[in-house]
């Protein structure tokens, strides 16, 4: 699509669809070039209308950006202004998209639109265009690359982990979304990366490399994003963390919803990265606030990662898949010991004067000096844990030297990563750590036991029931079974002859004789065999012959044909 429009800059930058006829007004003519579109925005290039025709100042390296016109997208001057407001001056200006603001003529929105309908588009967005009483768009730094340049686009998405999330997840907000959506087999553009934003910002240079890697094969662009990337990314980390503390789920207060937006548009927002020779550009773009109307959607997000287990990676069976890909799921980060600074964690009791990384035992994270064996934290080395059993305690320090020691005997032989010792200077809650490994050892078994107790009366309810619906089932011609504590006495036509009067019956259980009434013929004689019989009698027990005033009668072949049947059935 190639528009011809006409710019003017005499009070306030404008653009015109046709030639203006005001004779005060010096114009330009340019033409737009359809560039790209997204959920929100259409953006196009600026370009001289006639080969060898200079831009104007004004329009030089800038594209042009138009909202569209859909309900969730705001005004143009409403961006703006919130994007003046809210994200400049969280970073510095060199990291930003330049945005100015641009008036439209009347007759421009409905110029372009017409054109829009005449050029290819993405599918799923051709019924997208501009409000026709659109009267405003910005101007934004043109981040397109020249020939041999190189545009890379990045969303960095949540740094941090959502406040949310639960405390054993093994999975960060960005890694559980894209595992969630796998099973769904949607897989977004972000998802495509595959990588973990957490090992981005990660204090191990070798995560934040691992994560470069996913991004881009560059290598310059690689290097950037492992260092000289690492002051903006971490300030979009700390502004996520300080515009939503709580999380989602726990915002109520109207008055933190707007941060909660602020902190959502930068979880979304693209750095656009360009490589010019050997010189990188970086700057943030699409810092558009998000509308408040999304709250329950990200709610529903929130509750469906948690509830579905996929912070834990404990989804269903049918899709479950270790993680290998998130930070969390390689080492915990509750075992970087940079996390247990006193410096930024003041409830710590660990000094240490450089980082390491903890071996973890499980869920759990091992204290300084401990390893991992049998899924147990133990003292790094016998020696330490014999003198422990003998009694022989240290001093702080001489204990420290000794955890030391312990430590980089374990550094050679277990997980953790440093390459030499810290220097430690008091002690972590060691003993007892260890003690609460121990005993949470002994809490799970419990918990099995029972766990395994309760299946058993669950299943024992069950198979009753079942017996019993199975009494149920059982026809007007069966005897029943003694479990269902009634049996049926002979059937209406065997008592017919006794024209209604009142009949006593013995029934006799392998020769044992148990005295009842029946009120009707073929109603069911609700007798009790007691405690003397068992439950399950052998065959040779049941009802043999019913005795119905003092007259004798062997059950015939119907009645113990079924019963014996049904008695096969059951068991
Ligand atoms: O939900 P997320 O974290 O996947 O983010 C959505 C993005 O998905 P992504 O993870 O980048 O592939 C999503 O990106 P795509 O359209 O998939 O490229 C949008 O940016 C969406 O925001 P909006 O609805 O357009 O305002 C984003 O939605 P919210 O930021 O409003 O959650
Ligand atoms: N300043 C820029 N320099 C170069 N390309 C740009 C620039 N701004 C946008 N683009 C291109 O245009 C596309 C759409 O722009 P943008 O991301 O602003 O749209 P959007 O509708 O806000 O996106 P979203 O779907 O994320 O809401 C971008 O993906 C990018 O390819």
């Amino acid at each position: 699509m190639f528009a011809p429009v006409y710019f003017t800059s005499q009070e306030t930058p404008r653009l015109h669809a046709s030639q203006p006829r005001s004779l005060d007004e010096t114009h330009a003519a340019v033409v737009l070039q359809y560039l790209n579109e997204g959920g929100a925005n259409f953006v196009f290039r600026i370009l001289p209308s006639g080969e060898g025709d200079a831009l104007p100042m004004h329009l030089q390296g800038r594209l042009l950006r138009l909202r569209k016109d859909l309900p969730h997208v705001q005004s143009t001057t409403e961006q703006l202004s919130a994007y003046r407001e809210y994200f400049m001056p969280l970073f510095p200006e060199e990291s930003l998209i330049r945005h100015t603001p641009l008036e439209l003529h009347s007759e421009l929105p409905a110029a372009i639109n017409a054109a829009l309908k005449e050029i290819d588009r993405p599918s799923h967005r051709l019924q997208d265009f501009l409000p026709d009483g659109e009267g405003h768009g910005v101007l934004v730094t043109d981040m397109t690359p020249a020939p041999g340049d190189m545009l890379l686009q990045v969303k960095p998405k949540w740094l941090a982990q959502s406040p949310n999330a639960p405390a054993n997840a093994k999975r960060c907000r960005t890694c559980a979304l894209r595992a969630q959506r796998a099973s769904k087999k949607v897989r977004t553009a972000t998802d495509a990366q595959e990588s973990c934003p957490l090992n981005l910002v990660s204090s191990d240079e070798s995560d934040r490399r691992r994560a470069a890697q996913r991004v881009t094969d560059n290598v310059r662009l690689q290097d950037y994003l492992v260092g000289d990337a690492q002051p903006l990314l971490r300030t979009l980390r700390e502004n996520q963390q300080k515009l939503d503390s709580r999380g989602v789920l726990d915002t109520f207060q109207q008055s933190d919803v707007l941060d909660l937006c602020k902190a959502m548009t930068i979880r979304d927002c693209t750095l656009f990265l360009r490589l010019t020779g050997d010189v990188v550009e970086a700057r943030l773009a699409d810092l558009d606030l998000k509308p408040p109307e999304k709250i329950d959607r990200w709610k529903k997000v929130e509750q469906g990662l948690i509830e579905q287990g996929w912070y834990a990676n404990k989804e269903d069976s049918e899709h479950w898949r270790e993680d290998i890909v998130c930070l969390l799921s390689r080492k915990r980060d509750d075992c970087d010991i940079q996390l247990w600074n006193t410096t930024t964690t003041p409830e710590s009791q660990v000094h240490s004067s450089r980082p390491v990384t903890l071996a973890s035992c499980g869920d759990e994270c091992c204290p300084m000096s401990y390893t991992c064996n049998k899924g147990q934290c133990q003292r790094g080395s016998l020696e330490g844990a014999a003198a422990e059993s003998n009694g022989q305690r240290q001093s702080p320090t001489a204990a420290g030297e000794t955890t030391q020691q312990a430590d980089a005997t374990s550094t050679r032989t277990t997980r953790p990563t440093a390459t030499s010792p810290p220097t430690v200077t008091a002690i972590p809650r060691t003993q007892t750590h260890s003690s609460e490994g121990g005993l949470n050892m002994t809490t799970k078994a419990l918990i099995s036991v029972l766990a395994a107790l309760l299946l058993i009366i669950v299943i024992a309810v069950f198979w009753r029931c079942i017996r019993r619906r199975q009494c149920k089932r059982v026809g007007d011609q069966l005897l029943e079974h003694p479990e269902c504590r009634s049996y049926y006495a002979p059937s209406k036509a065997e008592l017919d002859g006794l024209d209604g009067k009142p009949w006593t019956t013995i029934v006799e259980l392998n020769g044992r004789r148990t005295p009842g009434e029946l009120s009707a013929p073929g109603s069911i004689y609700h007798g009790r065999y007691g405690p003397r019989y068992p439950k399950e009698l052998p065959a040779a027990y049941f009802q043999k012959a019913v005795s119905i005033n003092s007259e004798r009668r062997e059950l015939d072949a119907w009645s113990l044909h079924g019963w014996r049947s049904q008695k096969d059935e059951w068991d």
